[in-house]
């Protein structure tokens, strides 16, 4: 038995070139408030954090985590990893407790599940190494030939710019596409003509024999949401994503008893946070994220439960954790992806950290039966773009 000796976290900061998105490219939660102008800013990212747990063997993991990496980093040294050191890796279920119940009042969504998110996908690649076996085998095995992904990007932009981009990402076959609104209840009558054009042109280039996400990211409300729906179902959306904010828990399940369904769950926590919104039949399509929704452990949970209420499960992000628990599950039948691009909203910014992802071609993407834990690395090769902090 090896023992975990220490975790090593550490802050990603973009500091290379960003493009800069056009005004009213994605709806967001902020946009109900009247300072409107940096709600968009204040939506991008451009940090990520990677939480390194070494064994005494000298064989570490890799963890991560997109939000609010400073605040991540700070709960992960000094609450949750006194709590795994000495401890043995394989003892995943009861280390993923050890965190959950011991940071209970203040840890259990937000911050706190994101740590222990990070901390938990390391602990499984750390397991995946140690038995020289990819995740996806530990967890299952493999359920697919190849994993089917869908294009997510599409911001919202011009109706011109937005079926060129479409035009270009269907050469490579994607198996679906997600585009997102640009305008939500400020903008008022307009501003739903705007959305609905945007919906038509990107629909005008795929056609109809592909699915067509449609992304609100929590930038619109229950009475705008009710007021659109009935448009946009001519347009034969695979799903309305996030409409509301993610704790209108009553909302989404007033929202999905109509004909087009709703997915949400990529901004919610835990195995229980899932069973309210599955109790509800709050969501069609659950999106967890995994390094936030406390992690693989977690995860699989979530997978199990969601088998049994037959809802599909699509993890929020493309990145190698979502990849391994797709494969792994019959119920997860295809994955997010973010195609590469130059950094923008702050999505793409683990290809720029991390080596190992792989590439969809044809609109497919492979794991390696034979690339142990979760098959990434750590990379230099843009280190001059980011300053790091320890
Ligand atoms: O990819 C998603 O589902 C997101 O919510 C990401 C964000 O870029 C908003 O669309
Ligand atoms: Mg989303």
């Amino acid at each position: 038995m090896t023992k975990i000796k220490s975790v090593r976290t550490r802050v990603w900061n973009w500091k290379g070139k960003t493009v800069p998105p056009q005004g009213n490219f994605c709806t967001n939660a902020s946009d109900a408030l009247y300072d409107r102008g940096d709600a968009m800013g204040s939506f991008r990212f451009h940090q990520w954090l990677t939480c390194e747990v070494e064994t005494e063997c000298g064989m570490i993991g890799i963890g991560n985590a997109a939000l609010a990496p400073s605040l991540v980093k700070l709960a992960i040294d000094e609450h949750y990893a006194p709590m795994v050191i000495g401890e043995d890796p394989f003892d995943y279920a009861y280390l993923w407790e050890k965190m959950y119940r011991r940071t209970h009042a203040w840890g259990r969504k937000g911050v706190g599940m994101t740590a222990i998110s990070a901390v938990d996908i390391a602990i499984w690649d750390l397991m995946g190494k140690l038995t020289n076996k990819p995740v996806f085998k530990l967890l299952g095995g493999r359920t697919k030939e190849k994993i089917p992904v869908y294009y997510s990007k599409l911001y919202a932009d011009s109706v011109e710019a937005m079926q060129a981009e479409a035009e270009e990402a269907m050469k490579n076959g994607y198996q679906g596409f997600k585009t997102r609104f640009g305008y939500g209840p400020k903008d008022g009558m307009k501003g739903m003509r705007e959305n609905l054009k945007r919906v038509e042109a990107v629909r005008e280039v795929i056609g109809y024999d592909t699915d067509l996400m449609l992304e609100c990211y929590m930038g619109w409300n229950l009475d705008y949401t009710k007021r659109m729906l009935p448009k946009l179902e001519k347009f034969e959306p695979r799903w309305l994503e996030e409409p509301v904010i993610a704790d209108d828990i009553h909302g989404y399940a007033e929202l999905n008893k109509g004909p087009i369904p709703i997915s949400g769950g990529e901004h919610e926590f835990s195995l229980m946070g899932f069973r309210q919104l599955l109790d509800l039949r709050a969501i069609s399509v659950i999106q967890y994220d995994t390094n936030r929704v406390g992690g693989i452990t977690a995860a699989q949970k979530i997978n199990a439960l969601a088998e049994a209420y037959q809802v599909p499960v699509i993890p929020h992000a493309g990145q190698m954790h979502n990849y391994h628990l797709t494969m792994a599950n019959v119920n997860c039948p295809i994955s997010e992806y973010f195609p590469v691009f130059d950094v923008e909203v702050g999505n793409e910014l683990f290809y720029y950290i991390f080596e190992g992802d792989p590439d969809a071609v044809d609109g497919y993407l492979d794991l390696d039966d034979n690339k142990p834990g979760l098959g990434i690395s750590i990379s230099d090769k843009y280190l001059a773009d980011f300053e790091v902090t320890e």
